[in-house]
């Protein structure tokens, strides 16, 4: 994916928000990419213009030679919420991207993937009887049930205790080492995008530019205990510094 000059202007009572400026971003194939970023730098809106849910004031995003000005079939997205429609059963959630679609479920592809996050069994349980990670976990299956090539994350474990939010992160790198998948995932949390990337892009606040972007080579799969290693923790601090730094 190409992020080539993006720029946002939103028109509010108050004056024009300037959310982002002239960023420029090549996102490798298949990469782990996290973008990290003070409160109101920008995140969201970049994720949601590469969703193709909000149009940029200038600049383009690109997949392949597809301008994304809507939302693509090759590119998922996934919320803090979990967003499942509380009157539907989590089998019946899975299958609404395929209904958007016009198209049949995958039966046996949303198993197996209701399986791999220890969901099985569970297709007939409402929302409400699912602790938040399992809901989480079912919007996983349901952006992967439709097979994309890119899945865009928006603070996806946010929302998660502690505990529950390490099961996550490993578990959505296990996933990603299976399938190869391009993942934009955005934190605030300089030791979850130590856990998660391949590169960190570090936003700076309003307007949101790109400030740097780090390379993360710890090799994987990474286990929850790398983050109390002295070199995990030396990385947390330098990331600090330059996010202190520009502050100043
Ligand atoms: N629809 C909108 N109308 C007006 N201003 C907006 C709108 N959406 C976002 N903004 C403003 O644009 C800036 C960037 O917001 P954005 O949500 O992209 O930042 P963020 O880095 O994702 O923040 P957070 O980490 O708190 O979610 C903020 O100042 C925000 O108030």
């Amino acid at each position: 994916m190409t992020v080539s000059s993006a720029s946002k202007h939103y028109a509010t009572r108050s004056g024009t928000v300037h959310a982002l400026d002239r960023v420029s971003l090549q996102v490798r194939e298949g990469e782990f990419l996290c973008i990290l970023g003070p409160s109101g730098c920008g995140k969201s809106t970049l994720l949601w213009s590469m969703a193709g849910l909000h149009s940029l004031s200038n600049g383009e995003i690109r997949l392949g030679s597809d301008k994304i000005e809507k939302p693509h079939p090759e590119i998922a997205m996934i919320f803090q919420e979990a967003n499942l429609l509380p009157w539907r059963n989590l089998e019946n959630n899975i299958a609404l991207p395929f209904e958007l679609k016009r198209t049949r479920p995958d039966k046996a592809r949303i198993a197996k993937l209701l399986q791999r996050v220890g969901l099985a069994g569970f297709e007939h349980k409402f929302p409400r009887e699912l602790s938040g990670g399992m809901q989480q976990r079912a919007s996983i299956v349901r952006s992967l049930a439709v097979n994309p090539s890119v899945l865009l994350m928006d603070e996806p474990f946010g929302a998660l205790d502690a505990f529950t939010r390490d099961e996550m992160n490993l578990l959505i790198q296990e996933i990603w080492m299976e399938t190869g998948k391009t993942i934009i995932f955005i934190t605030h949390s300089i030791a979850e995008a130590l856990f998660l990337a391949d590169r960190i892009v570090v936003m700076s606040a309003r307007p949101g530019r790109i400030q740097e972007i780090v390379d993360v080579d710890f090799p994987r799969p990474r286990p929850v205990s790398i983050q109390s290693t002295p070199e995990f923790i030396a990385r947390v601090n330098d990331i600090k510094a330059m996010i202190d730094h520009r502050k100043a």
